[in-house]
């Protein structure tokens, strides 16, 4: 039997299955070798790696931003609109028929932005050219799900499965569960946790069969799902941040712009009307968590000109290697002003956590 028949198979069983406190241990089990199957899926088969076939763009700037989104629903508008690149835009769908990057500049930084062709429901099962659109997809320090406002409200929760299937995991911290795979000494088990609601040890060891996992430590810091702990023994998993963008907000009424409005992690913009542009942008800014940094030469007015870029917690070290690869290696210290600083200047040294607008010194030996 083939993969994709087993995963049928198993599918059929559950949604055959009741679900109530006795089957419930059996759905988990079941859940287990379905992500297992799935994840055998996406290893990459030898014919699916024709050169010039995949979407292998660079990634160059400070950051990428990926878009992703079903067919005409306003992508390549969107990049048009916020980069200089012009993405080929028309009303029938698969228009863009590969990746196209363009660049946000924004507070001295250069962001990547990458234009899609449109996804269909299956394309982490290979339908369409979905599982290059959804690699890409993982590459991403930010993902911006770009949704037709004048369409169904399903489009959200069927995108979000299609990235699910790839071990994308959008807004959700990586589970609180330390695995650790040994040569010997069987499994052991601990939890800090007073009770688990969705998990026992029994449940722990089954999977770990299952995957043929026979010596091992895990400990479990949190009230984690099957889905949790699967996801950390597989490893692979992506936590990425998602921005939902709503597009055609020109279609739709009021009542509805404000509820879509106030959905969490949600911007609503129309690309045609010129609407929201910027604050899209100012909000893709604060998704990235990208922090300015200006450097000062002894003597000098800080360059407030020229930012350097790091991101969100970084170090004093973190700022020299972007200076010069070998700037840490004759670090003295540092005197910082700004945020960060306790008095300004504070002489630091290279473990310090830097803050947005803080101007750094460097003083090498
Ligand atoms: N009403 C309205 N139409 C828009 C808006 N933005 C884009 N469109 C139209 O939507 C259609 C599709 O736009 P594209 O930018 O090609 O969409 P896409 O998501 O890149 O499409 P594919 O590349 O085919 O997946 C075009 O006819 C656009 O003019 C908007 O804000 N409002
Ligand atoms: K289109
Ligand atoms: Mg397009």
């Amino acid at each position: 039997m083939g993969i994709l028949e087993k995963i049928k198979d198993i599918e059929e069983e559950m949604a055959r299955t009741q679900k109530n406190k006795a089957t419930e241990y059996h759905l988990g089990l079941l859940k287990a070798k379905l992500a297992k199957y799935r994840a055998q899926l996406l290893e990459p088969t030898t014919k699916s790696s024709k050169p010039g076939e995949g979407f292998d763009v660079l990634k160059s700037g400070d950051a990428r931003v990926v878009f992703i989104g079903f067919p005409s629903v306003g992508k390549s508008t969107l990049l048009s609109k916020i980069t200089e690149t012009k993405s080929e835009v028309a009303s029938y769908e698969f228009t863009t028929l590969t990746a196209i990057p363009g660049v946000i500049n924004y507070h001295g930084a250069e962001i990547q932005a990458l234009d899609l062709p449109g996804i269909i429901q299956g394309a982490s099962q290979g339908k369409g050219r979905g599982r290059q659109v959804v690699a890409v997809a993982k590459t991403a320090d930010v993902i911006l799900m770009v949704l037709d406002a004048t369409k169904s409200r399903e489009q959200k929760a069927q995108l979000t499965a299609e990235l699910e299937a790839v071990g994308i995991r959008l807004n959700r911290p990586k589970p609180d569960i330390v695995f650790k795979i040994k040569k010997g000494g069987g499994i052991t088990f601990n939890t800090t946790c007073k009770s688990l609601t969705y998990m026992d040890e029994k449940m722990v060891m089954n999977i770990l069969r299952d995957y043929k996992i026979h010596n091992a430590d895990v400990m479990i810091r949190e009230d984690c799902t099957v889905d949790d702990f699967i996801d950390v023994i597989i490893g692979t998993r992506k936590y990425v941040k998602c921005l939902y963008v709503y597009n055609k907000i020109d279609g739709i009424s009021m009542e509805e712009l404000e509820r879509l409005a106030r959905e969490p992690h949600t911007v609503v913009i129309s690309c045609e009307m010129n609407l929201n542009l910027e604050h899209l942008v100012d909000r893709i800014w604060e998704e990235l968590g990208l922090l300015r940094v200006y450097t000062k030469r002894k003597g000098k007015a800080p360059d407030f000109s020229d930012a350097l870029i790091v991101r969100e917690a970084s170090s004093i070290e973190n700022v020299c290697h972007s200076i010069h690869r070998t700037l840490a290696e004759h670090f003295r210290y540092a005197l910082v002003w700004g945020a960060s600083a306790k008095h300004s200047p504070q002489r630091v040294g290279l473990t310090h956590m830097v803050a947005e607008g803080d101007v750094v010194s460097i003083v090498t030996k």
